[in-house]
């Protein structure tokens, strides 16, 4: 007997999803499809949901209770199809196209629920540790009136920047730095570090006895890790700049022809904002760039900064302003700075204060390399990696086998975008290919006219799907035009890779999506941090596998607490779209759908998926490439990870599915016994040797310079391994 035979489940307390209302379903059947059977993929170490009455036949039918029917009666392996109300026999849906544009003119789908629902592992129990979560008060009620500023400086701040009250970041930072104090600043995401930074080094700059000229170069150098973040860095000091007009801002961040960036740098720039691997090519190549006058060093997103790839070119940079300057002050900051700052905080600091607004009793004098250790205990708790998350933030989980992890992405997307109004969605991929891929599928399919608006669904809502993607392997003017268009935009689905974590203020985002789980904790509170900014509401979803259920209490100890939303509840959302909807329940009211239909309507989409992809060798292979580079990315979680995310935990057939793929492909899944453990063993080892080198490359194809070689660039566009825009057009 099927272990999803008749199970009934309850549904978590403290289920909270904005927007789903089903409060009558008060209890849920089993996980779609789990299975008992020998070699399952790793279990995660949380306790297996309990059945309830399981062999019993079906359960007991209760009012506003949705439950699965018995597998006898309802283990649908395969739905016969008719032909003009001919039967054909079981058809495999590989043989027939995608969902039809208009129900009632064509033919309704065969539906083929047992590959998608079966042979899934079991969802386990998360047993989440209620933990207390760090809190960080986000105003004061101090006015920056308050500060000494120059009265044009104030002015500015109110009338162009529309701010009246300081963040409790601000009132603890600008006063130290304008006393000339080497800092460290943690404070959580959206809470306003920018013009921590950026109003002491325009008030100290236009105060300055000999006034600023602009061929006298730097005086204020801010790092960030990637370009958006210069840009933005950029615009907020060019605006505090106004009344201030001899001091010149400029950035450097890569992309631009290197040549007219040497010319703005001949010219003069005095406050100068730049990614560090851009600088340092710029230190290496052009005499254009002195240091003798810089007086501000701000590392913004220290900890990033520091990370694999980043810390040399740190090293050439601040050896380069010591040679020129000896006395300069210097500032890092981070919502989320750990030991790791450490060697930079050593380095490059004098005597720092620490300032962390969840404890004020940080906000000492700290000394020597005792100040980077302090650094990276700025948290409320006495808890050394414990981040704070902002109070309006709603975190949430759900647990989704491989095989239905595409169909429960883009039913969550529809459900937010489609039926609801202003929702602007930020969703998370661990590599670059993977953006492009699901940019491309979900642009053909959801958009497509396979998946053309249903008759009766407003088209409005249609509209509403609008995608955008980001990623470093772009080209600089289309990131910056991406990045643009969906800040301005009021919704919208951005696709990216962590290099719209860090520190990229987008208004009004509504929902985080992380469909692959990030590298470290950090990275999960910068990725979240891109909602719910200064004091404003918003939710974040993370999608993990069943084996990967053990990282929500590694997430626990860091003081992050995740409430579960069930994958039924998500996929749920496709009763309200019949576009989806199997022949098999014809003209039945979506608002009555059962389980049964929901397996069925999202089997309809996974097929339309699987279509597009199969419908060329090219797109295929372009499928395959997007699988390598998740395989990829999964190999390359950091040790304390590693029992959690294994490549040797993936079920490769099953992970397949979530690329459109029919079958594994054959070079990456070797069919069992020894052959496969030899070649993941050799995968094991080659991934040992490589996973620091392979991260590094990731890290710098994610944050590079934008200074390549012409034949680097062609590769990098190559790395994507898509199809031509005809065949993906077409
Ligand atoms: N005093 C203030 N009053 C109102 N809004 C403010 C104030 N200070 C900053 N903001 C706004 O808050 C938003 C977040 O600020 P900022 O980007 O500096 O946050 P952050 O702490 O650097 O976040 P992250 O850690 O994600 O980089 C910005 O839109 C900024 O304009």
């Amino acid at each position: 007997m099927a272990a999803d035979e008749g199970l009934l489940l309850n549904i978590s307390e403290d289920w909270t999803f904005p927007g789903f209302h089903y409060s009558e379903h008060k209890k849920f059947p089993r996980s779609f499809g789990a299975e008992e059977r020998r070699g399952t993929p790793k279990q995660a170490k949380g306790t297996k949901r309990k059945f309830q009455g399981a062999i019993q036949g079906p359960p007991p039918k209760q009012k506003h209770e949705i439950s699965l029917p018995p597998a006898k009666k309802t283990n649908v392996k395969e739905v016969e199809r008719t032909v003009k109300g001919k039967p054909e026999g079981l058809i495999s849906p590989k043989k027939h196209p995608a969902v039809p544009a208009n129900e009632g003119q064509v033919e309704r789908p065969f539906i083929k629920t047992s590959s998608l629902f079966k042979n899934n592992p079991e969802i386990p129990e998360i047993h989440r540790a209620m933990v207390k979560q760090v809190r960080e008060k986000v105003f004061t009620s101090d006015s920056f009136h308050e500060l000494g500023l120059h009265p044009h400086l104030i002015s500015t701040i109110n009338t162009v920047l529309k701010m009246s009250s300081m963040t409790s970041v601000q009132k603890q930072s600008i006063p130290s730095l304008l006393e000339g104090r080497d800092a460290l600043v943690r404070s959580q995401t959206g809470s306003g570090k920018t013009l921590a930074y950026c109003i002491p080094v325009v008030q100290s700059l236009q105060a300055m006895k000999a006034r600023i000229k602009r061929s006298d170069g730097p005086y204020a150098l801010v790092l960030v890790p990637t370009r958006e973040l210069a840009l933005q860095s950029f615009d907020t000091i060019q605006k505090l700049l106004k009344p201030f007009t001899w001091i010149v801002p400029g950035m450097l961040m890569g992309g631009e022809k290197r040549k007219s960036e040497k010319a703005r740098l001949r010219k003069g720039i005095n406050i100068l904002i730049s990614t560090p691997g851009r600088l340092v090519d710029h230190i290496k190549s052009t005499k254009n760039i002195h240091f003798s006058r810089i007086q501000w060093l701000i590392i913004d997103e220290a900890d990033r900064i520091l990370d694999l790839g980043f810390e040399k070119d740190i090293t050439v940079i601040l050896n380069a302003i010591n040679s020129e300057c000896k006395k300069h002050q210097n500032v890092l900051l981070s919502a989320t700075l750990t030991e790791g700052v450490t060697r930079l905080a050593d380095i490059s600091l004098h005597n720092p204060v620490s300032i962390s607004v969840s404890d004020e009793a940080c906000d000492q004098p700290v000394k020597g390399c005792k100040a980077a250790r302090e650094a990276s205990h700025l948290q409320a708790s006495a808890e050394p990696d414990s981040f704070a998350v902002p109070e309006k933030l709603q975190q949430h989980v759900t647990l989704v086998p491989s095989k239905l992890k595409l169909v429960t992405l883009a039913a969550f997307i529809l459900g937010r975008c489609e039926f609801e109004k202003n929702q602007k969605l930020i969703v998370f991929f661990s590599s670059c290919e993977l953006v492009e891929f699901y940019y491309h599928l979900f642009l053909q399919t959801l958009l497509g006219s396979s998946m053309a608006p249903a008759s009766g669904q407003s088209p409005s809502a249609s509209s509403r799907l609008k995608f955008l993607r980001l990623h470093g392997n772009m080209e600089q003017e289309e990131r910056t035009a991406v990045f643009q268009k969906f800040s301005q935009s009021k919704s919208g689905i951005l696709l990216c890779t962590d290099v719209a974590a860090r520190g990229l203020d987008l208004p009004q985002v509504t929902w985080i999506v992380q469909y692959n789980a990030p590298s470290s904790p950090a990275e999960y509170i910068h990725r979240i941090g891109r909602t719910a900014r200064i004091g404003c509401h918003g939710s974040s979803l993370l999608i993990l596998a069943p084996s990967e259920a053990e990282y929500v209490n590694s997430l626990a100890s860091h003081k992050i607490n995740v409430s579960e939303i069930k994958m039924e509840d998500i996929l749920s959302i496709l009763a309200m779209d019949d576009r989806f909807k199997g022949r098999r329940w014809g003209n039945k009211k979506s608002r009555s759908v059962g389980p049964q239909e929901i397996r069925e309507r999202a089997t309809v989409l996974q097929t339309a998926f699987e279509d597009y992809v199969h419908a060329s060798a090219e797109r295929v292979s372009w499928a395959k490439k997007a699988l390598q580079s998740f395989i990829r990315a999964y190999a390359t979680y950091p040790k304390d990870l590693k029992h959690i995310f294994h490549v040797r935990s993936l079920h490769l057939g099953h992970v397949a599915k979530s690329f459109g793929l029919r079958d594994a492909p054959q070079n990456l899944s070797a069919s069992s016994g020894n052959k496969r453990k030899s070649k993941l063993k050799r995968l094991d080892l080659h991934k040992k040797t490589q996973s620091k080198h392979r991260l590094a490359e990731i890290l710098r194809s994610e944050y590079s310079s934008g200074m390549e070689t012409g034949d680097a660039k062609v590769k990098k566009q190559n790395k994507h391994g898509k199809p031509s825009n005809h065949t993906l057009q077409s």
